[in-house]
C-alpha cells in the first residue's frame, strides 16, 4: 500500500471537476482522500437541487419506519434503493465531481455499491465506528477499493450529527481496530456504551447544504449524535471497484424496466457493464443487451 498519493488525474477528470475545483485544489483533494482519508468540497449543488432531493425523500420517509438497530439508528430514517424511488438520484450518483474521485481511485469499471439517505432525528445518538468496505473482509491496511460520497442536504454541524471521521484510520492494523464494530450492533437497539463511542481524534464534517465529502471506504467514521431540534439529512452514494460485490444488490433493487430509462453511466454503475476482460457477462454477452 502506498502511503503517499502520486497518481496524476486524467485531463478528463480535471476538466470534469473544473466548475468546482481548480486543478491544484483537485490535486490537493485527491491527496487528502488518499493520504488522510477524506476531503470536503463545499457548495457543489444549488439550493433548488438540494430542495428537490429533500422533497422526494421526505415524501418517502413519511411512509417508512425508523432504523432497526444502533447501526441504522433507532431515531433515524434511512431509505435504500433510491434509484427505484426516484430517477432524479441518477444525477447525484453520476455527478461529475463524485465520479472523478471514484474513477480516479477505482477505475472506470467502478460500480455503485450503495446509495441511501440518512436522516437523523433530534435525540439520535452516535453510530458505531465503522468503515464502508468491511463487508469485503480484506484486512486493513489495504489499497482503496471503495469511495463514499456524503451529500449534505441540510447544513451539518457539531450539534446536529455531522459525520465524524478518524483521519489516517485506514492505516490502522489489528489492535487498533479490534472490538470497535460488533455483529451485535446490527441487532442491538440500546444505545452504545461509553467505551464503544469514545474517540478524541475525530473530525466532524461540518458542511453547508449542497456540499459533499469524499471519503476512502476504509476510513473509520460514524454518524454523529443529533443534539439539535432539527433533522439532519444526508445522502451517501458509495462506489466500489468493478471486481467487488456491491453492498446492495443494485440489479435487483432497480428493476430493468426502470434501469432502461436511466443515463448510460448510471446503468453502468448499476452493473450493466464489464470489468475487463469479461466479469459481469450475461449469457456470454455484454449485460447492457438485457436492457435493449
Ligand atoms: O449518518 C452519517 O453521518 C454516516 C452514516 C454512515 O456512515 C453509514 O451508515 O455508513
Ligand atoms: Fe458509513
Amino acid at each position: 500500500m502506498t502511503a503517499i498519493h502520486h497518481a496524476t488525474p486524467s485531463s478528463e477528470h480535471v476538466q470534469a471537476v473544473s466548475p468546482w475545483l481548480t486543478q491544484e485544489a483537485f490535486l490537493t483533494a485527491l491527496r487528502d482522500v488518499h493520504d488522510c482519508g477524506y476531503a470536503v468540497i463545499k457548495n457543489v449543488m444549488n439550493e433548488s437541487e438540494v430542495e428537490a432531493y429533500r422533497k422526494v425523500l421526505h415524501a418517502h420517509m413519511d411512509q417508512s419506519p425508523t432504523g432497526r438497530n444502533v447501526f441504522e439508528g433507532t431515531r433515524s430514517h434511512r431509505l435504500y434503493a433510491l434509484l427505484a424511488k426516484s430517477p432524479m438520484f441518477a444525477d447525484m450518483i453520476q455527478h461529475p465531481l463524485a465520479m472523478a474521485f471514484a474513477e480516479h481511485f477505482l477505475g472506470s469499471s467502478c460500480l455503485l455499491s450503495a446509495c441511501l439517505s440518512i436522516n437523523l432525528h433530534p435525540g439520535e445518538t452516535e453510530q458505531p465506528w465503522h468503515t464502508d468496505d468491511s463487508h469485503i473482509s480484506i484486512p486493513q491496511p489495504h489499497d482503496i477499493f471503495g469511495i463514499s460520497a456524503f451529500w449534505a442536504l441540510d447544513d451539518t454541524d457539531e450539534h446536529n450529527g455531522a459525520t465524524e471521521i478518524l483521519p489516517f484510520s485506514h492505516r490502522w492494523t489489528g489492535s487498533e481496530i479490534e472490538g470497535r464494530l460488533n455483529d451485535a450492533h446490527f441487532s442491538q437497539r440500546d444505545d452504545l456504551d461509553a467505551k464503544a463511542t469514545q474517540n478524541s481524534a475525530a473530525v466532524k464534517a461540518q458542511m453547508p447544504a449542497g456540499s459533499v465529502m469524499i471519503m476512502r471506504g476504509d476510513t473509520w467514521h460514524r454518524g454523529g449524535a443529533n443534539h439539535s431540534e432539527q433533522d439532519r439529512m444526508i445522502v451517501t452514494p458509495q462506489y466500489c471497484a468493478g471486481w467487488a460485490r456491491p453492498l446492495e444488490t443494485m440489479l435487483l433493487a432497480v428493476p430493468p424496466e426502470k434501469a432502461a430509462n436511466f443515463p448510460k453511466r448510471t446503468q453502468e454503475l448499476l452493473g450493466y457493464s464489464i470489468h475487463t476482460p469479461f466479469m459481469g457477462y450475461v449469457d456470454g454477452m455484454h449485460p447492457s443487451r438485457v436492457l435493449q
